[in-house]
């Protein structure tokens, strides 16, 4: 299933503490934006993607993509104060029939895993990438536990989510209506009782937060003999 992917790198990187916005931060000489941009570039089935910017980005990532050759970039769209804000303004571009949202700060998405998702968005409506949890959670107030929650029902869950476009243009809309802010898209199609399936990924699929992940990034690409 052919999709487009609309990759939120509009962020400041605050809890990185770089002097830039974490996605120029590079991982073995090539910045991490570039390496999470090359994976769609090189997926066939990926017909587009609309990259949500801060404009202060503006010159350095079209330096940076004309220099990486990235042909499948058909939009550079500004990005709002927050994630969602951000993701709205790329979608409001997006015209295929199934929509990807893939955080630029997570550069090692496996294309097997995004035509799973693809595949189960146009069968379900709506599919995410996540982990089982392997830590115990719990819920903690005042740095005293309130409650230990069961692990067996908790997954780690991390981006492309991917839908139908009407699906999710539909939950942005409605979100803005009631005032709501989620930290992802499904959060958003959950409020609106959209169904939403889970596609077991990988945990390689970190998202670079803060400064060791950018030790854990270098690892993995080691282990993957880049
Ligand atoms: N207003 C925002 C905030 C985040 N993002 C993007 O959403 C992804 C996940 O966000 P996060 O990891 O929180 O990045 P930052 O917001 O940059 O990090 P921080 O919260 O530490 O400032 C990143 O690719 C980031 O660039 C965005 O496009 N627009
Ligand atoms: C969308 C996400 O990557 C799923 O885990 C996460 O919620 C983004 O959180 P952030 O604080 O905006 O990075």
């Amino acid at each position: 299933m052919t999709y487009e992917v609309v990759i939120p790198a509009a962020g400041r990187g605050k809890r990185m503490g770089a002097d830039r916005n974490k996605l120029l931060l590079d991982l073995k000489g090539i910045p991490v934006i570039i390496h999470t941009l090359q994976v769609f570039e090189r997926d066939p089935l990926c017909s587009g993607v609309i990259l949500v910017i801060h404009p202060d980005d503006k010159m350095i990532l079209q330096k940076l993509i004309d220099q990486y050759h990235l042909t499948k970039i058909t939009q550079m769209v500004p990005g709002g104060a927050e994630r969602q804000h951000s993701v709205y303004e790329g979608l409001k571009k997006a015209a295929a029939k199934v929509v990807m949202v893939h955080d630029g700060a997570r550069p090692f998405i496996s294309e097997d895993v995004i035509h799973k998702l693809a595949e189960a968005a146009a069968s379900e409506g709506g599919a995410i990438a996540a982990v089982p949890v392997k830590d115990t959670i719990k819920k903690v107030q005042n740095g005293t536990v309130t409650e230990t929650v069961e692990r067996s029902d908790l997954w780690s869950v991390q981006t492309p989510q991917a839908f139908l476009l009407e699906v999710l243009m539909a939950a942005h809309e409605n979100a803005v209506r009631i005032d709501f802010l989620g930290t992802d898209e499904a959060s958003l199609v959950e409020k609106t009782g959209g169904k939403v399936a889970v596609i077991e990924s990988d945990y390689d699929n970190i998202k670079l937060t803060t400064k060791e992940d950018l030790v854990f990034a270098e690892a993995i690409l080691a282990k993957n003999g880049q």
